[in-house]
């Protein structure tokens, strides 16, 4: 299948000098949600922008549906929606304006039902009429997204969608992008939710001083890295772990009522039983037994520390 996206050896220094993307190389394929995780100033927005058109790459390639983005730049640029992180719009125009407006930037003919359609999944319709300065924040934003869909993008990106919302309208707007996935749209979003990437993402990408450090698959990442631990809570505290038990790498925490054992969930032998027979062996008894398994953030804080 042809991605949809290809971007291909880019860097972009900024006229500073300072280097902001460093040799990416990515592949998006049609109808994929693709989280972009990275720390502040790692580079998410400028990959974006140089995506769209909005910054130039310094060099390599990037092209959309086959197209290079500077040659096919008309063609290109019309198949992408894009929310910025910024909110910018005219504070005295109505909803309904500002989003018609953009459709019509684009030169699509006008679609009152699918701008209808619109506002409403994005539970936008009452305020239809209001002007742009009579909504909340949260509002503001989803008009931004209302925005970016009025043309009927086949690539949605959405760079930080969901900053400043609660987490209701959350929960809504990633029921929104999944609905716009499973209608063909491809989207990529940038986040420092990491809940958000575990809850939405297909496959995440992990940015870092202007280096994608990582692209997997989000099952494939959370299974391959994810770590699961054992958590005995004891009947008597422990001072210290006895000498037989040193080969299992346990930590005592809660002042020596909890014992912690870490275990590769990929493992073939995790390690579990023997670990219980030792245990009765040193007469070490406990009165509840829990896992724990690390997620994507642990995964994430991780990867951010060791890839320097
Ligand atoms: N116009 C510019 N001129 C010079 N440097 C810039 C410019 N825009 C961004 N940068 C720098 O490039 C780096 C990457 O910025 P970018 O906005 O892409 O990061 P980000 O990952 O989106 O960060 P955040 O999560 O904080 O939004 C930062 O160090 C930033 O200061």
């Amino acid at each position: 299948m042809q991605p949809i996206i290809q971007i291909t050896d880019v860097n972009k220094v900024y006229a500073g000098g300072f280097q902001a993307l460093n040799n990416i190389n990515l592949s998006i394929k049609p109808a994929e949600i693709f989280a972009l995780l990275g720390p502040n100033g790692a580079g998410k927005t400028t990959l974006i922008s140089a995506i769209c058109g909005i910054v130039d790459a310094t060099s390599g390639q990037i092209t959309v549906d086959g197209k290079d983005i500077v040659t096919g730049y008309r063609h290109t640029r019309s198949l992408i929606g894009l929310v910025p992180q910024e909110l910018t719009t005219d504070a005295f125009e109505t909803v309904w304006t500002t989003v018609s407006f953009s459709r019509g930037l684009f030169g699509k003919k006008p679609n009152p039902a699918f701008i209808e359609k619109t506002l409403k999944s994005l539970s936008l319709w009452d305020k239809k009429d209001n002007k742009m300065i009579e909504l909340s924040g949260g509002m503001k934003r989803r008009v931004m997204i209302a925005k970016a869909l009025s043309h009927e993008p086949a690539i949605l990106f959405l760079d930080e969608p969901t900053a400043g919302v609660d987490v209701e309208l959350r929960k809504d707007m990633w029921q929104l992008v999944r609905e716009l996935r499973n209608d063909g749209v491809t989207i990529i979003l940038t986040t420092h939710y990491i809940e958000e990437a575990e809850e939405i993402a297909d496959r995440i990408g992990v940015i870092k001083n202007g280096q994608l450090i990582l692209v997997e698959d989000k099952i494939a990442l959370m299974n391959q890295l994810g770590k699961k631990q054992l958590i005995l809570d004891l009947k008597e505290p422990l001072i210290e772990i006895p000498a037989q038990l040193t080969d299992f790498n346990l930590q005592l925490q809660n002042e020596g009522m909890q014992l912690i054992y870490s275990y590769d969930t990929t493992d073939e032998h995790t390690g579990i039983s023997a670990l219980l027979q030792q245990l009765s062996v040193a007469a070490i008894a406990f009165k509840d037994i829990k896992t724990d398994q690390s997620s994507l953030e642990d995964i994430f804080v991780s990867l951010v520390r060791e890839k320097t």
